[in-house]
């Protein structure tokens, strides 16, 4: 069934999420988009089958809340691999974003993040992984953020769910590495995309400052480097190969390095 790849993408609709839905088509995959909004996954799949490949490429849509009911969430994964067949890649991509100084934020800022941006990863992920053991392949993309490396002013509600994310990503491969699964997590930077165009509304002054030391990237080329280093990270066998040539790199410049101590030493000495 699957010569092609079967990724499914969640927050698919727009942004990150769309372009990487993008890349992926353009290599000849059967899609799955997840998202809320169905006038946006309808037009996003106009959109994404302009690059098609090969004419029995599918793009699929469907419009559920990824943190909201899990056993909802559950089925309507299950649905999409009974129409298309096994996942081999989760990309979770929803994900949204609120700045705003501690004190001034609500609750519910505080809830809703954590429920979108964490559990959100964690109700797709959990649908897939009983299939993805049994065929013994697969791979999880979480999209973090640089918020989730650094805590930075106008951050406390959405850094920690992006924090929370590598916590998550870290336990999990050390379970699914003997089943072949692989685990891979994204820190982009600020990125052109209308989520960023939203958050950028509200941002409080220190924020901006903060993020202008950095600049924007393109959605295109942060989505071309989460999927590559998805594909990279299953070539296992390879990275240990590459392993042990660093190790074996590294005692050779060890080596000539004490090789010309030794004979400056002795130059002195005569
Ligand atoms: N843009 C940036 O600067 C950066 C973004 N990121 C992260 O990358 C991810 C994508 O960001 P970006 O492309 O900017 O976001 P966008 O706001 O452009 O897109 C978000 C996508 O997620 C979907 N989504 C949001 N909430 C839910 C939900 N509860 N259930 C299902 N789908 C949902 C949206 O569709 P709908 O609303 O219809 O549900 C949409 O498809 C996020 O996790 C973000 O935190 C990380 C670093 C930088
Ligand atoms: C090793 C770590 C390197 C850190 C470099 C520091 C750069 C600071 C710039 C601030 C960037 C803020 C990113 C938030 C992006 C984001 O997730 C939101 N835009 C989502 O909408």
């Amino acid at each position: 069934m699957t010569d092609h790849g079967q990724p499914q993408v969640t927050g698919g609709s727009s942004g990150i999420g769309k372009c990487v839905a993008i890349e992926c088509y353009k290599q000849g995959a059967f899609i799955t988009l997840i998202a809320r909004n169905e006038n946006k996954l309808l037009q996003t799949k106009k959109e994404i089958e302009k690059y098609s490949v090969n004419d029995k490429q599918v793009v699929l849509c469907i419009s559920v809340d990824v943190s909201k009911d899990y056993g909802h969430v559950e089925n309507v994964l299950k649905q999409a691999q009974e129409k298309l067949g096994p996942v081999d890649m989760l990309v979770n991509c929803a994900g949204t974003s609120i700045t705003g100084k501690f004190e001034d934020l609500e609750m519910n800022c505080f809830e809703n993040l954590m429920a979108v941006n964490y559990l959100g990863s964690v109700y797709p992920s959990h649908a897939v992984i009983p299939t993805m053991k049994e065929r013994r392949m697969g791979r999880i993309v979480f999209v973090s953020s640089q918020a989730g490396q650094l805590g930075l002013f106008g951050y406390t509600a959405y850094s920690p769910t992006k924090f929370a994310l590598r916590g998550l990503a870290e336990a999990l491969q050390m379970e699914v590495k003997p089943y072949n699964i692989y685990i891979t997590v994204a820190y982009p930077p600020d990125t052109d995309t209308p989520g960023f165009a939203e958050e950028s509304k509200t941002k409080p002054l220190e924020t901006k400052l903060i993020s202008e030391t950095s600049s924007v990237c393109q959605a295109e080329q942060v989505a071309r480097i989460i999927v590559k280093d998805a594909i990279m990270v299953c070539m296992g066998i390879f990275r240990i190969v590459g392993l042990f040539y660093l190790g074996s790199f590294d005692s050779i410049v060890r080596r000539c390095m004490i090789q010309r101590e030794k004979s400056e030493s002795t130059d002195k000495t005569e």
